[in-house]
């Protein structure tokens, strides 16, 4: 199993390109199951996540064609309208492929994803919404198996917001019979960017980026050209990572716009922050303040950047009440942080970190994606050399994170 070996004390200096965002550029391949022409898509992040995306399609009977950078996918020929188990179990967007496949083909197979270490994350809003639009759907053997004729419009309300419940519904609507309304439908971003590439293919979309989003279904969906947002998540991880080591970095191929709550806790940090149409800047002279978060649905602080928060809070000055709203176990982190020397304390979803003037390297090992970012970060400004085992969870989601990493100074390397 691969590592990570990284010695802290170096603040992180210079440029780094964003890469193209994970939480985009899944649902966004599972769109090319929608249509029988080429999607072409660019900016596409090289990540494990990704890979196993298109493994999937291809099995499907998807013809994918790589560049640099980018992918084209062709559905002509797809005839095998299942997900396996192994390949749901490492990647749990994989069941965003319900509803396409139900959509354009009348029939699906989809392993039911299990829990994973942030949380239990059923599916049933994906379920209850396909049954809204008229599918009949059963559970044996762990599978998921839906039929429909033709969906048919419905209106849908979630209980419980839902990225990619939101996407798998807007993707199904795109070709039902009628008109779907999605409401308290999820208001990310990346929901946004497939609704754009989706409007490329020519699917009617209205209201994405609200809580009330409108799908008027379309007999057909034809090949487009669509360029993947850019990652709010890796671009957040490294501007955490930037302040907490006092550094001064610039990130490019980024936008601003996404990561409004993220930049107002760093400037609240102590961190100045100048931006333009797609770069960032960040610079850190001082330590850092710590800063209280809550995680919520967007446009509130993402989940997928408190782990991140709370390294940075573990060695700033102050302490931080860190509170997480949308997974019941997404504090893996909090007692590896524990080896490297922070003082953290949790009662249910709440975490109080007292932050400490130093960490010091240990072995730790990484739980999750972001749990595995917090460490990076935890050991980027630990004394001495802090060695991250089960380092397969961050290559799902980072993009060549340790030459990113050693292009702006930070002393790592892979262990093979
Ligand atoms: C590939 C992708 O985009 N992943 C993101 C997506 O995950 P994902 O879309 O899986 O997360 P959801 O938005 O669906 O989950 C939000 C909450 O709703 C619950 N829930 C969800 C669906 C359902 O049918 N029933 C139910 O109860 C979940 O358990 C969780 O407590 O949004 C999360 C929340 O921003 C992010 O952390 C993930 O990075
Ligand atoms: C939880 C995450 O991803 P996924 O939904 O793919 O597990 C994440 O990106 O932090």
């Amino acid at each position: 199993m691969q590592k990570l070996a990284i010695i802290g004390g170096t603040p992180l200096r210079g440029e780094v390109r964003i890469s193209g965002a994970k939480n985009a550029a899944l649902p966004i391949l599972c769109a090319g199951l929608l249509t029988a022409d080429d999607l072409h898509l660019t900016n596409l992040p090289d990540l494990h996540d990704v890979i196993t995306m298109r493994r999937l399609l291809e099995q499907m009977g998807i013809v994918a064609t790589l560049g640099e950078s980018e992918i084209t996918l062709n559905g002509t020929h797809v005839n095998k309208l299942e997900a396996p188990y192994d390949m749901v179990k490492t990647m749990r967007a994989a069941i965003l492929v319900l509803g396409p496949l139900v959509a354009r083909f009348g029939e699906a197979k989809v392993s039911l994803p299990g829990g994973c270490a942030i949380g239990s994350r059923p599916v049933n809003l994906h379920i209850k919404g396909l049954e809204a639009m008229g599918a009949e759907i059963s559970i044996e053997h762990g599978y998921i198996h839906a039929k429909a004729k033709r969906l048919k419009g419905a209106r849908i309300f979630f209980d419980i917001v839902s990225v990619t419940g939101t996407e798998n519904l807007m993707m199904a609507a795109a070709l039902a019979d009628g008109v779907t309304v999605l409401e308290n439908s999820a208001r990310e971003p990346e929901v946004i960017d497939l609704a754009d590439c989706l409007r490329a293919m020519g699917a009617k979309i209205t209201g994405d980026g609200t809580d009330t989003i409108t799908i008027t279904g379309v007999e057909k969906l034809n090949g487009a050209s669509h360029r993947i947002m850019p990652d709010r998540i890796e671009s957040g991880t490294f501007l955490v990572a930037a302040a907490a080591t006092g550094g001064s970095i610039t990130l490019t191929n980024t936008r601003a716009d996404i990561l409004e709550t993220v930049l107002e806790k760093l400037a609240e940090a102590g961190a100045k922050i100048e931006v333009n149409a797609d770069m960032i800047r960040l610079d850190m002279s001082a330590r850092p303040k710590s800063v209280n978060v809550r995680t919520a649905p967007h446009p509130a602080f993402p989940t997928d950047m408190q782990a991140q928060f709370m390294a940075l809070n573990c060695i700033a000055d102050g302490t931080a009440m860190v509170v997480e709203t949308i997974f019941e176990n997404r504090f893996m982190h909090v007692q590896e942080l524990r080896r490297l020397g922070a003082q953290i304390d949790v009662e249910g979803n709440t975490a109080l970190v007292r932050g400490v003037e130093r960490l010091e390297g240990a072995a730790v090992m990484a739980t999750d994606l972001r749990a595995s970012a917090s460490l990076v970060i935890a050991a980027l400004v630990a004394q001495g050399e802090t060695v991250i085992d089960r380092i397969y969870h961050l290559d799902r989601g980072y993009e060549h994170i340790e030459a990113k990493l050693s292009k702006l100074g930070a002393q790592i390397r892979r262990i093979k």
